[in-house]
C-alpha cells in the first residue's frame, strides 16, 4: 500500500484494547450520570412504544375501511394516530435533551482526563509526538468518542421499537413474522464481517487527519521562517502529499463503508418481496386480512430501518470506539520518568553528581555512557562543547524529563528517583535559548512560577535584573502586554523576562541553555548583571555560549561525544592549549570586544 499508509503508524504509546474493556472504560465514564441515562432509557421505551403504535392504528383503519366500519371509528383513529405521534414527539425531546447533556456532561469529563494526562506526560514525550497529534487527541477524538454514546442511544431506540413491532407481526401471523426475522441473521452476519473492516480503516482515518493537524501545527509554528527563507512553496509541497494521504485513506475508508449499504438493500428488498407475495395470497385466500397485510409492509420498513441504521451509523460507531481507544491510550501511557520514591527534599543545597550514569533517547545508542561528574553546592558550571555533545541532554536528565537507564544521578546525596518529583522540580529553574512568554503582560509572566507574588515583588525581581533600566524602555513598563509567544518584545527583553521569573521562583539549581543570538551590546551587559544577580547563591548549570558567561563560571567542562574530555578555569584551560581551546577559538574568540577577523586563535597543542 505504499504510500498511502506512509506515517500513519501508532504512536508509541498506543495499544489495542479489547471491545470488552473499551466497553467497560466508556461505562464507567456513564455511570456518575445514571440518573438521567435511566431517565433517557425510560423515554427511550416510551418513544418507541409511541412510534410502533402508528403502524398498529393504521392497520386498525384499514380494516375498518374493508368491513365498513370506518365511519363509526375513523375518528377515533385518527385522534389516537395524532396523540402518538404528539407522544412521541414530547419523549423523544425528553430524550434527546437529556441525552445531550450526558453526552455532553461525559465529554466533559474525558477531555479533562486526557487533558491532565497530557500535562502529566515526560517531556520526552512532547520530544517524540508532534503537538498537532496531541490536539487531535484531545478535541476531534473526544468529539468522535461523542458521537458514540449519542449513536448508542439512537440504536437502543431503534432495537427497543423493532421489539415492539416483532411482538406485534407474532401476534398478527407466525409465518409472516417469522418469514420476517429470517433475514436478520443475515444481516448481522454481514455486518459483523464489516465490523472489523471498518474499525481499521476508520482507525487509518484518524492518523491521517492528525497527521495532517501535525503537520499544520508546525507549519504555523514556523511559519515566520518559512517567510523568511521564501520556502512557501516547499511548505505547500510537504504538505500536499500528507493532504492526499489524508484524502485517499478516507476515499478508501467511503469505499469499505459504501460497500455494505448494497448489500443490506438487496437482503431487504429480497425480503420485502416474498412479504407482498405470501402476504397478497394469504389475503386474497383469507387467511389474513387486508389491515394485517398493511401491518406487515409497514412493520416491514420499521424493522429494516434500524438494521440498516446499524450499518449506516457503524462508520461513525467505529470512529468513535477508535478515537476512544486513541484517548485511552493517552490517558493510560506509561510515564517513563519513574520515581520509586516521594521523599520531600526540602530546600536543597543543589549538590548534584552523576555517578556512573547511562542515558540514551534510545537505550540502543548511549548518549552518555558510564558518565561520572559532581557539581557542588552553589557553584557555576558552564557546559561548553560541539554541537551534539551532550550538552542538553544533561540539563534534561538534571530537570527530571528523561530517565536514564543505568547508574545513579544524587542531589545532596539523595538518589533523584526517591523525590518527591513535583517538589524537586519547584526548585529546579530551567532556562531554555528562547524563553517561552505565555499571553498576557510582562508581570503576568515575572509572576509565573508564583501567581501569588504581589506587585511589589515582581517590581523587585525585574528591578534586580540588569539595574532594571529595561523596563524603562517598554511602551507601559510592566503592564506591557508581550503579545503571543511574547512576539512584541525584543529577544533580549524576552531573556530579561525569563531571569526575573527566575528571581521570583528562586529555585535552588538553575538550568540556564544561553541564547545563541546576538543582541546589542547594552541588552548583552543587561543580561550579565542579570545573571550574576539570578545565579549568586545557586547551582547553576550553563550550557553558555557567551564569552562573558565562560570567562566568569566557575568550571568550565568541555564535552564531546557524551565524555568530558577537559574542565577547569577559562584562563587555566586557555594556558593548557587543548580541546578547550579549540571550541573557544570557534564559538567564543570572535565575540571578544577587541576582535579583528582572522585574530585571537589561540594555539592548540596535539590532543
Ligand atoms: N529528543 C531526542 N531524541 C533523540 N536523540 C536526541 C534527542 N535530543 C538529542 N538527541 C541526540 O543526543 C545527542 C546529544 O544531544 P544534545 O542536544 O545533548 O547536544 P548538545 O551538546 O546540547 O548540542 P547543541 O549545542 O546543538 O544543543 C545528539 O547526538 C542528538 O542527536
Amino acid at each position: 500500500m505504499g504510500f498511502i499508509m506512509d506515517g500513519l503508524d501508532a504512536e508509541d504509546y498506543d495499544r489495542t484494547y479489547t471491545d470488552r474493556d473499551l466497553l467497560r472504560r466508556i461505562l464507567a465514564y456513564f455511570r456518575p450520570k445514571l440518573g438521567a441515562m435511566l431517565l433517557v432509557a425510560t423515554m427511550i421505551v416510551l418513544v418507541s412504544a409511541a412510534q410502533a403504535a402508528l403502524p398498529l392504528l393504521a392497520s386498525e383503519g384499514v380494516d375498518a375501511i374493508q368491513d365498513g366500519t370506518i365511519g363509526g371509528v375513523g375518528w377515533l383513529l385518527a385522534a389516537g394516530i395524532l396523540l402518538a405521534g404528539a407522544l412521541s414527539w414530547a419523549f423523544n425531546f425528553v430524550r434527546q435533551w437529556y441525552s445531550a447533556r450526558v453526552t455532553g456532561d461525559v465529554v466533559l469529563r474525558l477531555r479533562e482526563d486526557a487533558f491532565d494526562a497530557v500535562l502529566e506526560r515526560d517531556l520526552s514525550f512532547y520530544d517524540e509526538t508532534p503537538s498537532g497529534r496531541i490536539v487531535s487527541r484531545v478535541t476531534s477524538d473526544t468529539d468522535d468518542f461523542a458521537s458514540v454514546s449519542t449513536l448508542t442511544m439512537d440504536l437502543i431506540s431503534q432495537v427497543l421499537m423493532v421489539g415492539f413491532v416483532t411482538v406485534l407481526l407474532f401476534l398478527r401471523s407466525v409465518e409472516l413474522a417469522l418469514l420476517t426475522l429470517l433475514v436478520a441473521p443475515i444481516v448481522m452476519g454481514l455486518a459483523l464481517v464489516f465490523r472489523r473492516m471498518a474499525r481499521s480503516s476508520t482507525r487509518r482515518a484518524q492518523r491521517s487527519l492528525s497527521r495532517v493537524n501535525a503537520n499544520l501545527q508546525e507549519t504555523m509554528g514556523g511559519i515566520a521562517v518559512a517567510k523568511n527563507f521564501r520556502q512557501e512553496r516547499q511548505v505547500y509541497d510537504e504538505f500536499r502529499p500528507i493532504n492526499e494521504q489524508s484524502y485517499r485513506v478516507t476515499l478508501r475508508q467511503g469505499f469499505v463503508f459504501s460497500a455494505i449499504f448494497p448489500l443490506l438493500f438487496l437482503v431487504a428488498g429480497l425480503a420485502t418481496v416474498a412479504l407482498v407475495q405470501f402476504g397478497g395470497t394469504s389475503v386474497l385466500g383469507g387467511g389474513l386480512s387486508a389491515g394485517d397485510w398493511y401491518l406487515f409492509l409497514q412493520g416491514v420498513s420499521l424493522f429494516w430501518m434500524p438494521l440498516t441504521s446499524i450499518a449506516a451509523f457503524w462508520s461513525q460507531f467505529q470512529q468513535g470506539l477508535s478515537a476512544s481507544e486513541r484517548v485511552f491510550a493517552l490517558i493510560d501511557a506509561p510515564p517513563r520518568v519513574s520515581q520509586t520514591g516521594s521523599a520531600d527534599p526540602g530546600r536543597l543545597a543543589g549538590r548534584i553528581e552523576f555517578d556512573d550514569l547511562t542515558f540514551g533517547y534510545d537505550a540502543a545508542s548511549p548518549v552518555l555512557r558510564h558518565f561520572d561528574l559532581a557539581i557542588e553546592a552553589g557553584e557555576t558550571v558552564a557546559l561548553v562543547g560541539h554541537t551534539g555533545a551532550g550538552k542538553s541532554t544533561l540539563g534534561k536528565l538534571i530537570t527530571r524529563f528523561y530517565e536514564f537507564q543505568e547508574g545513579r544521578l544524587l542531589i545532596d546525596g539523595h538518589d533523584i528517583r526517591s523525590l518527591d518529583l513535583g517538589a524537586y522540580r519547584r526548585q529546579i529553574g530551567a532556562v531554555p535559548q528562547a524563553p517561552f512568554l505565555f499571553s498576557g503582560t510582562v508581570a503576568d509572566n515575572i509572576r509565573y512560577p508564583r501567581p501569588a507574588a504581589s506587585e511589589d515583588e515582581v517590581l523587585a525581581a525585574a528591578a534586580a535584573v540588569g539595574g532594571g533600566d529595561w523596563i524603562e524602555a517598554l511602551p507601559h513598563g510592566l503592564e506591557t502586554d508581550v503579545g503571543e509567544h511574547g512576539r512584541a518584545l525584543s529577544m533580549g527583553q524576552r531573556q530579561l523576562v525569563a531571569l526575573a521569573r527566575l528571581l521570583i521562583q528562586d529555585p535552588a539549581i538553575v538550568v540556564l541553555d544561553e541564547a545563541t543570538a546576538s543582541v546589542d551590546p547594552l541588552t548583552e551587559a543587561q543580561i550579565q548583571e542579570g545573571l550574576d544577580v539570578v545565579l549568586a547563591g545557586r547551582t547553576s548549570i550553563v550550557i553558555a555560549h557567551r564569552l562573558s558567561t565562560i570567562e566568569h563560571v566557575d568550571r568550565i567542562i568541555v564535552l564531546d561525544h557524551g565524555r568530558i574530555v577537559e574542565e577547569g578555569g577559562h584562563a587555566e584551560l586557555l594556558a593548557r592549549g587543548g580541546r578547550y581551546c579549540q571550541v573557544y577559538n570557534t564559538y567564543f574568540r570572535h565575540q571578544s570586544p577587541n576582535y579583528r577577523p582572522d585574530t585571537g586563535f589561540v594555539a592548540v597543542g596535539e590532543p
